[in-house]
């Protein structure tokens, strides 16, 4: 279902208390529902979120001619039998704000021999380009022909096993290459891959429909191409980057959120700095309990990194809790070049937040002396007071609903139906929570 309103109004100084459950990552389902076009049997899905992301990702599979209907709760049953050249137009009509069409080229090629993908959605927190996936395409044995409308392209001979190497260990390209190389003809070497948790994942679906997939160390991924795969039957890595938006929105309010679903092993880097910053949490057996234990918080210098560092997605929700830290922190974002343009709204709110080019706190990046304002200092603690403020992204957005929830005074946060895309029902969850808001027709 989507957002029956784009706005609502927060008033804040409230903590949140309370208990929510997670489902499964927007960061796998998306692409395991992609893999179900690979197998040649129906493929069931469990733990599926409901988020603007997984409706996109069904129609296009649906444009496709896969038949997406629902098993139990929360199960999505995919079956690929009737898989299909799709119409250009349709496809751009589904294709939405979200960067996955790009990862059904390797499944497209394989059982159509065709593909066309459309201009990409996703959240605009840098260029975000595509030059990866279409060089490890190009080395499989693809054909890529730019359009105005999108990309197309064919695999005339055929997709054959290579040996690839990525420049960054990219998320998206690793994807896009397990997905190609599980079918191509030979062996694929895969050196500068993505390990994220959600990779793995991906690994452990496309295993169960017959790949034979091998992580090496070092970053190494080798894929023995098989002749056939089958569907998969499998409940979906739970959503670490909701689960670390929580426990920011728990630390930040001064409250105590139990995040059903959260998992200890996938979220270590997480905990290690939420502890630092003064944050406690209890890690049980079906789920973890995060709070604020009172006391002060304490600044923290951190660098987003690829798995296993701090991932990039969650340091949006956490800059708010560093704004009660008393001291400087500093966040040198080394993914994304442009993951600051949050913070105006949150300065705007009373934080002080200076946003610079240069690498701070670390080691130097690829962004750094390329006039990307990539590195944030954060002085506290600072008193935030309500404002008009609009969403730009994602986990800005959520970033956004817990600065309004920590206000003095009342906040209209704005095109909030970007939250949408990636967080299940968080509308209702703030209600369970007991945030005191209202929805703005
Ligand atoms: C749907 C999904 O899973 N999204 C996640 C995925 O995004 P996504 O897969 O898009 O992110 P990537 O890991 O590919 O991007 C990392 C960096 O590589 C660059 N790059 C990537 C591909 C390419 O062809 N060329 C290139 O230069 C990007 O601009 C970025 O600077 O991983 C990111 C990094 O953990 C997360 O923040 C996103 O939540
Ligand atoms: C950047 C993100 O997602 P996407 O790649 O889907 O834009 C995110 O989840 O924070």
């Amino acid at each position: 279902m989507g957002l029956p309103v784009d706005r609502i109004t927060i008033n804040g100084g409230k903590p949140l208390h309370g208990r929510i459950e997670l489902k499964g990552a927007k960061n796998l389902v998306t692409k395991a529902m992609v893999a179900a076009i690979l197998g040649d049997t129906p493929s069931v899905l469990k733990d599926v979120p409901d988020i603007s992301d997984v409706r996109i990702v069904r129609g296009l599979l649906e444009v496709h001619g896969v038949t997406v209907t629902k098993g139990g709760d929360d199960e999505l049953v995919l079956d690929p039998s009737g898989v299909a050249t799709a119409h250009m137009a349709d496809i751009d009509a589904h294709a939405g704000s979200s960067r996955i069409p790009i990862l059904f080229c390797g499944p497209l090629l394989h059982r159509l021999g065709e593909a066309f993908i459309p201009d990409l959605g996703g959240c605009r927190i840098g260029d975000r380009p595509i030059d990866y996936h279409l060089e490890v395409l190009r080395n499989f044995g693809a054909v890529v022909e730019k359009l105005p409308s999108g990309i197309r392209m064919t695999a005339p001979t055929g997709l054959h096993g290579a040996k690839v190497s990525l420049p960054y260990p990219s998320v998206g390209a690793t994807e896009q290459v397990l997905l190609t190389a599980v079918l191509a003809d030979g062996i694929t070497e895969l050196s500068g891959a993505a390990i994220e948790p959600e990779i793995m994942d991906l690994v452990n679906i496309l295993q169960k429909m017959g790949a034979i997939i091998t992580v090496e160390t070092d970053r190494v991924i080798r894929i023995e191409g098989v002749d056939k795969l089958d569907g998969y039957t499998h409940r979906a890595l739970f959503d670490r980057n909701e689960a670390a938006s929580w426990a920011a929105a728990a630390l930040a309010t001064e409250g105590d959120i139990f995040v059903g679903g959260a998992r200890q092993a996938e979220m270590l880097t997480f905990l290690n700095v939420f502890r630092k910053v003064g944050g406690a949490f209890e890690i049980e057996e079906d789920g973890i309990r995060f709070y604020h234990p009172g006391g002060e918080l304490k600044p923290v210098i951190i660098e987003t990194d690829v798995h296993p560092g701090f991932m990039t997605d969650w340091q949006q929700p956490l800059v708010i809790a560093l704004t009660k830290a008393k001291g400087v922190s500093i966040v040198h974002e080394t993914v994304y070049e442009q993951r600051f343009g949050f913070v105006d709204a949150l300065v705007e709110m009373g934080a002080s937040i200076e946003v610079h080019k240069e690498c701070l706190g670390g080691r130097p990046c690829r962004f750094g002396q390329r006039n990307f304002q990539h590195s944030a200092v954060i002085s506290g603690p600072s008193h935030l007071v309500g404002a008009d403020i609009e969403v730009p992204d994602l986990r800005g957005g959520f970033s956004h609903l817990i600065a309004a929830l920590t206000a003095e005074g009342r906040s209209t946060v704005s095109n909030v139906g970007i939250i949408a895309r990636g967080y299940e029902n968080f509308i209702g969850k703030l209600e369970q929570l007991g945030a005191d808001f209202e929805l703005v027709a």
